[in-house]
């Protein structure tokens, strides 16, 4: 079974036009949560242009499906994530000022980087994820540094879908079956939508989380949250 993590960063961003608590972080986080949402993540960044650390305490609590922390394992990021004891922290190499998530770990370069902060976030029983481009190249050495699992980086697989999606998924195939033999989880993410979800989740082999954000919140304006939800927990049912 493939979990659905929602990413509530987009609710973060409409609150934060107006500075105030409308919509509500943790309200989303609890009523996701009670509509199906079998995970919920956040991506604070270091200038919490949406998730504040605020938020990744308050939340704590609330999330009682699996807490999932995401970001680039800067020194406050790890104290703060090893405060809070998450269920997963994936760890994304992300530019301070990157609009978003636009690459993969090279596990080849920052191998020993990696491992040291993989070391620290498994002694406190953190399971670790760490963001990969689909390269099956990159596995053993994302192997090396002793994560527990890959994320799959599918904003190609997306913006491939409507062009030619046997070709576009090709690589998160290759990529998948390389880290099952070296032993590692795969999770997904970034750009999935009620489009492109489906194909993913069939063809791609063992297919443990999707974290998905942009799109489900913004398709939960038209449909609803509740709505939504299932429609999406729809897209990942094998039956
Ligand atoms: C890690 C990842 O794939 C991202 O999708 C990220 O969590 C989204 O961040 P933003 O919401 O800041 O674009
Ligand atoms: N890890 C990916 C994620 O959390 C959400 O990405 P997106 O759906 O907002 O692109």
């Amino acid at each position: 079974m493939t979990k659905l993590s929602v990413n509530i960063n987009k609710i973060a961003t409409l609150r934060n036009a107006r500075g105030g608590e409308l919509p509500s972080v943790t309200e989303a986080a609890v009523k996701l949560q009670k509509f199906g949402a079998q995970g919920i993540t956040i991506h604070p960044r270091p200038d919490e242009r949406h998730i504040t650390r605020k938020d990744v305490y308050d939340l704590k609590p609330l999330v009682t499906t699996e807490y999932n922390i995401e970001g680039n394992p800067h020194r406050a990021f790890i104290d703060m994530v090893l405060e809070v004891k998450p269920e997963q922290v994936t760890l994304v190499p992300d530019a301070d000022d990157a609009i978003t998530s636009n690459a993969g770990w090279d596990c080849q370069k920052h191998g020993a980087f990696l491992k040291e902060v993989i070391r620290e976030f498994n002694d406190a029983g953190i399971r670790t994820s760490i963001f990969l481009d689909p390269n099956p190249e990159m596995v053993k050495y994302a192997a090396q540094t002793g994560a527990d699992r890959i994320e799959l980086y599918t904003e190609a697989y997306a913006k491939n879908y409507t062009v030619n999606r046997e070709q576009a998924v090709q690589d998160y195939v290759k990529t998948a079956e390389e880290a099952h033999l070296n032993g590692l989880g795969v999770n997904a993410g970034h750009d999935l939508s009620l489009d492109n979800l489906k194909y993913f989740a069939d063809t791609v082999p063992g297919l443990l989380e999707v974290s998905i954000g942009h799109a489900l919140i913004s398709e939960a304006l038209y449909m609803g949250m509740e709505n939504t939800v299932q429609a999406y927990l729809k897209r990942l049912a094998k039956w």
